[in-house]
């Protein structure tokens, strides 16, 4: 097997230290790939290549619109290798190839979106109080970016990085998380075909304690990208006071999900569920935390009960199989830590919390769909972050009750409301505390719109004109167009 190596001022190289690490399938734990491990002085050199391209390289002076078609590029080269690239993402995550392939076009996307804003930004005049002066705003990229990314969307997750930052002119280094580097590695090789100069891109491979920290401390980077789970994210906030850094974060999600009684009843259900277990519930934004009208709780529940009992697990790459694996066994472990804990709050199972028992899924980190019922505000369950395909169930009698339970909460990333009283959608969505609200879906984004989080969230948004935003420093120039003396001293 041969070992895929991490990518520095243009070249393919091994780590110094010679580590190399295997990735494991989740659905059989079998070694798919070698990787090499980079440690810190790997993402020194990286970090080196990255300051010499921005500071003595053509990249952020490059034409605007130059940039702009070299993203494009890259989006051409990701819908060529679609398919290869959607195999890669299941084989290393876990999730059904029919998402990753999903996953695939909205990274296209992507880089479409920022490649065709790149040139659009021409700065912005001011009405200067000042007689005979000119006043104007230019924006200028930021310098060199550390873009550190989770396991749940290893691509789609970089790609919100990536094609913001070279849209933008700054130059980068990467960090993918340790157990799901295949597809990063993968568009770093499309982003050398592409053409991206030497050092502007660059790409590191290792565990977040040596390589995921020194990116976030080291004083030559100038902005830190992150999205995972919040207690890195504090850590990484810390880290990068060091020199001031430019802070991004995307962390984690606790996301209610509230159904009226009048509310198409089907269609709840159905979007309850998808809310949740795509992708096994590994998704920030998953809709864990479902909040029922009293009146029709009990119907909802066994609704949505004998629903669950039908989705079918199994390996991603089986056109039947609607939800894979967990991505790894220390996760599962967490999951069943998790759910057991409920059950000791009072939360009843009514449906899963167990591992699947069919012999062919043993050897896959599986945990079967579930539904907690008898859910209170105060429970673990329903306040911490699972990351699991687990849903909790809570009631309310009062609107006020229903956006006063969303609101209990640690996070603020996204939530929906299911109602057909648009107006009484509109009032809950203007109280609820949360980056994205969705009436009558659930768990939509698109490169048009920002995403982040309230609260312990995060700080910032990626995508739409934000998501170009997070990559550019802001410069007011200022002109006298009569310069004389003014004889103060
Ligand atoms: N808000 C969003 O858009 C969004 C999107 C995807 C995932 N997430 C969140 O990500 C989490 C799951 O991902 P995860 O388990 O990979 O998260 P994680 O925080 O464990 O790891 C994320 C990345 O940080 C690195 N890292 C770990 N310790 C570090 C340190 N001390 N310094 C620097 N880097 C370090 C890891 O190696 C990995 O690359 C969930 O909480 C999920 O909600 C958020
Ligand atoms: C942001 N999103 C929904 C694509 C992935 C969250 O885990």
């Amino acid at each position: 097997m041969n070992i895929k190596k991490q990518f520095i001022d243009g070249a393919w190289v091994a780590s110094e230290s010679g580590a190399v690490r295997e990735i494991i399938n989740p659905f059989n734990q079998e070694v798919i790939a070698k990787v090499a491990e980079s440690d810190e002085s790997d993402t020194k050199a990286a970090i080196a290549a990255a300051r010499k391209a921005f500071d003595d390289g053509d990249w952020a002076s490059t034409p605007a619109i130059e940039r702009g078609g070299l993203v494009r590029r890259i989006a051409e080269l990701i819908e060529r290798d679609r398919e290869e690239l959607a195999e890669l993402e299941s084989i290393d995550t876990g999730k059904t190839v029919e998402e990753s392939r999903w996953d695939m076009d909205d990274i296209a996307g992507v880089f479409r979106y920022f490649a065709d804003m790149a040139d659009k930004d021409g700065g912005e005049i001011i009405e200067s109080p000042i007689p005979n002066s000119t006043s104007r705003v230019v924006h200028e990229p930021v310098g060199v970016c550390g873009q550190i990314t989770p396991w749940n969307y290893p691509l789609l997750q970089a790609s919100w990085k990536l094609a913001p930052a070279l849209a933008a002119g700054n130059t980068l280094v990467m960090k993918p998380s340790e157990i799901t580097p295949l597809t990063s590695i993968k568009v770093f090789e499309l982003m050398e075909e592409a053409g991206v100069p030497a050092g502007v891109v660059n790409l590191v491979l290792g565990p977040g304690n040596s390589v995921g920290a020194e990116l976030s401390e080291n004083n030559d980077v100038d902005l830190i990208s992150f999205t995972g789970g919040i207690e890195t994210g504090k850590r990484i906030m810390q880290a990068a006071s060091s020199n001031v850094k430019n802070l991004a974060l995307e962390l984690g999600g606790k996301n209610p999900n509230i159904v009226f009684a009048d509310a198409a009843f089907e269609t709840a259900v159905d979007q309850a569920m998808n809310a949740v277990f795509f992708h096994a519930g590994q998704i920030c934004s998953a809709g864990t935390r479902l909040i029922v009208e009293d009146s029709i709780h009990d119907n909802f529940v066994e609704a949505l009960v004998e629903r669950v009992k039908k989705i079918k697990l199994g390996n991603g790459f089986d056109a039947s199989t609607q939800m894979g694996p967990l991505i790894s066994e220390d996760h599962l472990n967490k999951v069943i830590q998790y759910v057991e804990n409920g059950k000791k709050e009072g939360a009843t199972v009514a449906v899963g919390g167990d591992r699947p028992e069919e012999p062919e899924l043993q050897n896959g980190f599986f945990y079967l769909p579930t539904v907690l019922t008898d859910c209170t505000t105060d429970m673990s369950v329903v306040q911490d972050e699972g990351f699991g395909p687990v849903i909790t169930v809570e009631k309310f009698s009062t609107e006020e009750e229903a956006v006063r339970l969303a609101n209990d909460s640690i996070y603020g990333l996204s939530g929906g409301v299911f109602t057909n009283d648009i107006a009484k959608a509109e009032r809950c969505v203007a109280k609820m505390r949360m980056g994205t609200v969705w009436i009558n879906d659930v768990n939509l984004y698109f490169p048009q719109a920002p995403w982040g989080g309230y609260k312990q969230s995060g700080i910032g948004r990626e995508l739409g004109k934000t998501g170009l935003e997070e990559y550019q420093e802001t410069k007011h120039i200022f002109q006298n167009l009569k310069p004389e003396s003014v004889n103060w001293f």
